[in-house]
């Protein structure tokens, strides 16, 4: 773990080092993955970033890392589909830390399965691990900076859509929800100086793809012309773009950053269907 999390803290970036001196970042799914690699790298550029999650030992992990780099970062385990631990997260983060400026949502998840086999418990459980937790905490930050009358930016991690996604039917729905209100509270929140934009990854090499069947795994290689998966920090470097003042004049947007797969490549999640392999 601490190699590739100073594998993080070494890496090359186009940002100036105090970019966000004086902001105040929140991560949610900032223990791992494409969250955990945004927190770094805004903790590198000078924020003081407060992480989110579920698990409090991953969260303790990547601040006792940054921490001893001499960054500002702080972990607060909430269950993010619950709207009650979202207020209390935010009225935690605001005594103890204070008001986030920024606000990058990457927790999220799902499990592989075709969409005609979904109990109604299993789509619900995606639908609010992936539309309700986003929204609850973009809601609650957009709130915030009304009340105190300052404006922020909000990312979205999502997922791409084009083309939809065999064996992840319920988390296509629940994304597309999330570009829904994304694109409509990019209009009404303007006037309060709020920016709402998301990012759609590939496939990313990131622990979230320890749940998908050995077949599918085995034909990840095909998702892209690149045939390799992003790197979490591949896609946390247009997190961290689409939040600094170089996307000032960027709102209801979605950065696709899929190393072309949405113009080539084929991503079974499930395994391949018989239907689809070649005679
Ligand atoms: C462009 C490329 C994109 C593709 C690659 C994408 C990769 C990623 O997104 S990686 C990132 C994310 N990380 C994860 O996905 C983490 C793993 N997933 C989960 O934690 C779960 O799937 C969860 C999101 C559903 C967790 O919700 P929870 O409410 O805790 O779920 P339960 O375990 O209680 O299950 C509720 C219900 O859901 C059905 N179900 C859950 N897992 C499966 C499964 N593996 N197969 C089939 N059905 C499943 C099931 O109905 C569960 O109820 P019970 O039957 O009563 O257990
Ligand atoms: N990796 C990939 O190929 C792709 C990923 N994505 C999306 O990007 C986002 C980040 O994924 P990635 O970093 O790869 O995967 P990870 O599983 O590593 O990250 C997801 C994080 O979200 C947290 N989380 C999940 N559900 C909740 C919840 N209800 N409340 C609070 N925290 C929660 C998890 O922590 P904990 O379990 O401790 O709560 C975890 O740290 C996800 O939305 C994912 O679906 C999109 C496209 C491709």
């Amino acid at each position: 773990m601490s190699e590739l999390l100073e594998s993080l803290w070494q890496h090359d970036t186009a940002f100036r080092s105090d970019l966000f001196a004086g902001k105040v970042a929140l991560v949610c799914g900032g223990g791992s993955g494409i969250g955990r690699a945004t927190a770094v790298l805004f903790a590198r550029l000078g924020a003081t970033v407060v992480i989110t999650g579920r698990t409090q030992e991953k969260l303790d992990a990547v601040v006792d890392f940054a921490v001893k780099k001499g960054a500002r970062m702080h972990g607060f385990a909430a269950q993010l589909r619950e709207h009650e631990q979202v207020v209390t997260l935010f009225e935690k983060i605001e005594a103890e830390v204070g008001v986030p400026d920024l606000l990058v949502n990457s927790a999220g998840g799902q499990f592989p399965q075709d969409a005609i086999d979904l109990s109604p418990k299993g789509w619900n459980a995606v639908i609010t691990n992936n539309l309700n937790n986003t929204w609850f905490v973009m809601q609650r930050a957009a709130q915030r900076w009304r009340d105190l009358k300052r404006g922020g930016s909000i990312v979205n991690v999502i997922v791409v859509l084009e083309r939809g996604m065999p064996g992840v039917a319920h988390t296509q729905a629940a994304r597309a929800g999330i570009v829904g209100a994304m694109r409509t509270v990019a209009v009404e929140w303007a006037p309060l100086g709020i920016r709402v934009n998301c990012v759609a990854p590939g496939l990313t090499a990131s622990e979230g793809l320890d749940v998908y069947p050995p077949e599918a795994v085995a034909e990840f290689p095909l998702a892209n012309p690149f045939k390799r998966p992003g790197t979490p920090m591949e896609i946390a470097e247009s997190c961290v773009f689409l939040s600094a003042p170089a996307a000032s004049f960027i709102t209801g947007e979605t950065l696709t950053v899929d190393g072309g797969g949405k113009l080539w490549g084929e991503l079974w999640l499930a395994g391949r269907p018989e239907w689809y392999r070649t005679p």
